[in-house]
């Protein structure tokens, strides 16, 4: 029997846990806030930002976005960066990647406030994630993904899985995360000789690719769970996944839906990552 497992659940448990725990922070005057920093207006961006946005203000987050010329320089760039994490009313800040070609992401890592970086952007919470140190934060869609697993019951420690796509925001961190919760892990990326071959021998399949529905039947065993990350607008202007839904969904255990699986759960996550920084900083 195959479960579709949908986002919406596992986005509104978390919704209500923050409308609580921010209504306390109000009692003692205290308003988390997110900046977005968002450099010119790629779509796909703009899809996060609206989906954050909307997240945030049910819930209570106070959101501003940084709109920044897609010619910034990079002196100017990370200006406006500094004055963010000096600005005590702002408690997150997202920059939206990848950055155009003029901004150099290796220094721009260093810059931004590691205790302000709800994102995973700094290489202090990549640090911290590795050593499975709470007190960091994790990017949010890999950890949008581990919610998952719990909320509907995945049992990690010993599973083997695999992970298909190995970038900072998607495949790289989630690797770390399974391992943090004792699974066995094998990344696959471009240099793979046969994903499909290593996808067919995991329990728990993990695609973050951008390739739209890459991932077929012959890629997943009989009763195995798969999680789909991929968020592709297809050739008839459709939302899909990395996977081929209608194509793996009778053989699986468990599948997310795209749209209505991690990418609804992300920005969720993004909003608690906000309230923990704003607690955080409060000594609290
Ligand atoms: N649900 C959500 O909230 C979010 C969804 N997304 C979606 O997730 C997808 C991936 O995003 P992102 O990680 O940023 O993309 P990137 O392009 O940065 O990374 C893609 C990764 O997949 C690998 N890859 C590409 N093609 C193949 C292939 N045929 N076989 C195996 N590996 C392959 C790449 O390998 P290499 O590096 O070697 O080229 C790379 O590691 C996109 O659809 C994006 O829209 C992204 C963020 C949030
Ligand atoms: N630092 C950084 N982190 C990111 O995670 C990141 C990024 N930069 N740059 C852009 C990409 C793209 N991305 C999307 C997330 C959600 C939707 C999306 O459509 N979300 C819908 C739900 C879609 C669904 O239901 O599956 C929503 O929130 O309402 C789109 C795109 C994040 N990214």
């Amino acid at each position: 029997m195959s479960q579709v497992i949908k986002g919406k659940p596992v986005a509104d448990k978390i919704s209500e846990e923050l409308v609580l725990e921010i209504e306390a922070l109000k009692e003692k005057v205290i308003q988390p806030k997110l900046t977005i920093v968002r450099v010119g207006a790629r779509p796909d961006d703009l899809a996060y930002e609206k989906g954050a946005l909307g997240r945030c203000k049910k819930v209570g987050v106070e959101t501003e976005v940084k709109e920044l010329p897609e010619d910034i320089t990079q002196d100017d760039f990370i200006k406006e960066l500094q004055n963010l994490n000096e600005d005590k009313a702002v408690n997150g800040i997202l920059i939206f990647r990848p950055l155009p070609e003029q901004l150099d992401e290796s220094v721009i890592k260093y810059v931004i406030a590691p205790e302000k970086d709800i994102d995973c952007l700094s290489p202090v919470n990549v640090g911290k994630m590795t050593e499975g140190d709470k007190t960091g934060f994790p990017p949010c869609t890999p950890t949008a993904v581990m919610e998952i697993l719990k909320f509907y019951g995945v049992e990690l420690q010993g599973k083997d899985c695999a992970i298909i796509g190995a970038s900072m925001v998607v495949g790289k961190p989630t690797a770390i995360l399974l391992l943090n919760e004792n699974a066995t892990i094998s990344v696959c990326h471009i240099f793979t000789k046969d994903s499909a071959k290593v996808a067919r021998q995991a329990e728990v399949v993990v695609v973050g690719v951008g390739v739209p529905r890459l991932v077929k039947e012959n890629w997943i065993a009989e009763g195995a769970i798969v999680i789909d990350v991929g968020i592709n607008v297809d050739n008839e202007g459709n939302l899909c996944g990395d996977v081929d839904f209608d194509g793996v969904k009778d053989k699986v255990s468990m599948i997310t839906p795209v749209p209505g699986g991690v990418g609804s759960v992300t920005t969720s996550i993004l909003a608690k990552h906000v309230v923990k920084a704003c607690k955080q900083q409060n000594n609290l």
